[in-house]
C-alpha cells in the first residue's frame, strides 16, 4: 500500500489564506502586521528563503522590510539594528536569518530581539515558555510540523513519537510539542545505540538531521508517519529530505515529500506568528 501524500504546499497555502482574513481584520483595525526581514551576508540557500518569505508576506497581505547587509557588518552595527527595530510600533516581527557569518555571535543576537516580538521563537524567554506550557512564540518549522500532522487528522495522544535530531531549532521543540500533544516521545542523535530499532518502533517518526537518505525502508514501521523535515541541496542542484522517498513511501501510512511538505509550513507559520503578534500588540 502506498502512503498517503502530506500535501505541506496545500496545506501552507489553505492556512496564508485563513491569515488574509486576519489581516484585513487588522488593517480595519488600523494596525498593518509588519515582518522585519534582516539577512546578513550573501549565502544563496538564505536568500532563496528570505525570498519566499517576502513573497508570502505579499500573498497575506502583510508589510515587510529586508535589511540587506553586508558580509562584513559587525555585530555592533547589528544589535544597533534589532534595538531600532525592538523601538518600533509599526514593527512586529523581526526575523535574523540564520547562519550568521563566523564572527557575529549567534546566541547575542536572539537574546537582543524583543520577545514579544519573536516570531522565529528561538529567543530562550519563548523557549522557556514552550517547555514550561505556557503560550508563546513557538518556532516555525516544529509548529508547522504539527500543524500537518493535525490538519491530516493523525492522532499523536498515546503514539510513540520517534524524532532524529536535538538542534533548538527542530529536534528539541518539535519533541516539546510532541509531547504537549500526549506523544510518548524519544530523541536520537548521533551518538544513538540501534536507531533502526527505536525507530522501527514509532508510529510518528520526525526526521530532522541534514542528511540525504539517511532513513531506508528499514527503519520505518508500517503504517507509520514520517515527517521529513531534512533540506540538503545534491550536486545535481536538486533538493532532497532526510528520508529514502520512494522506498519509505512504499510501506509508510503517511509522509511528507521534499519539496513540498515541511518546507511551506515553516513559511506559514511565520505569517501565522506574525498576524498573532501584530493582535497582542492591540491587546
Ligand atoms: N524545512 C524547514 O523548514 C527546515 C529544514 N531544516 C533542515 O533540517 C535538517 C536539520 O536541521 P537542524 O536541526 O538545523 O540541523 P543541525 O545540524 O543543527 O542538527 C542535526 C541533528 O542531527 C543529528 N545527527 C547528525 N547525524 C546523525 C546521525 N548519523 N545519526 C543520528 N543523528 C544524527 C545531530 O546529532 P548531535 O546533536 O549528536 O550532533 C543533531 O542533533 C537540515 O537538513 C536543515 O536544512 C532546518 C530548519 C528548517
Ligand atoms: N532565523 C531563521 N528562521 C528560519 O526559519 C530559518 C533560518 N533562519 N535559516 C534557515 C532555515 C531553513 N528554513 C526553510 C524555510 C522554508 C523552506 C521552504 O520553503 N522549502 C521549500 C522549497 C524551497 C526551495 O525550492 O528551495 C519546500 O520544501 O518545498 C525551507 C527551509 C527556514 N529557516
Amino acid at each position: 500500500m502506498n502512503a498517503i501524500i502530506i500535501d505541506g504546499k496545500k496545506t501552507s497555502k489553505d492556512i496564508k489564506d485563513e491569515l488574509i482574513i486576519k489581516v484585513e481584520e487588522l488593517k480595519n483595525k488600523g494596525v498593518e502586521p509588519t515582518l522585519a526581514v534582516v539577512l546578513v551576508g550573501k549565502d544563496p540557500a538564505s536568500q532563496v528563503y528570505v525570498k519566499h518569505k517576502k513573497k508570502a508576506c505579499e500573498y497575506v497581505g502583510m508589510r515587510s522590510l529586508a535589511y540587506e547587509l553586508d558580509e562584513k557588518t559587525t555585530e555592533e552595527a547589528l544589535l544597533e539594528l534589532i534595538n531600532e527595530l525592538n523601538d518600533r510600533d509599526d514593527v512586529h516581527g523581526i526575523l535574523v536569518q540564520l547562519p550568521l557569518p563566523k564572527h557575529i555571535d549567534e546566541e547575542k543576537i536572539l537574546l537582543a530581539i524583543d520577545p514579544s516580538k519573536d516570531v522565529d521563537g528561538f529567543h530562550p524567554y519563548s523557549v522557556g515558555n514552550l517547555s514550561i506550557g505556557r503560550d508563546g512564540f513557538v518556532s516555525c518549522t516544529p509548529a508547522g510540523i504539527i500543524e500537518l500532522i493535525k490538519r491530516y487528522n493523525i492522532e499523536i495522544e498515546g503514539k510513540n513519537c520517534v524524532v532524529i535530531g536535538r538542534s533548538n531549532i527542530v529536534g528539541k521543540p518539535v519533541s516539546m510539542l510532541l509531547l504537549k500533544e500526549n506523544g510518548t516521545v524519544t530523541i536520537c542523535h548521533s551518538r544513538t545505540k540501534n536507531i533502526k530499532e527505536i525507530c522501527k518502533n514509532a508510529d510518528i517518526l520526525v526526521v530532522a538531521i541534514g542528511r540525504a537518505n539517511f532513513v531506508t525502508k528499514d527503519f520505518v514501521k508500517e503504517g507509520a508517519t514520517v515527517i521529513d523535515v531534512g533540506m540538503n541541496r545534491l550536486d545535481n542542484g536538486k533538493l532532497c529530505g532526510d528520508v529514502k522517498y520512494d522506498e519509505c513511501s512504499a510501506i509508510a501510512g503517511a509522509i511528507t515529500p521534499v519539496p513540498g511538505g515541511v518546507g511551506p509550513m515553516t513559511i506559514a507559520m511565520l505569517m501565522s506568528n506574525c498576524v498573532k503578534s501584530a493582535n497582542n500588540m492591540l491587546k
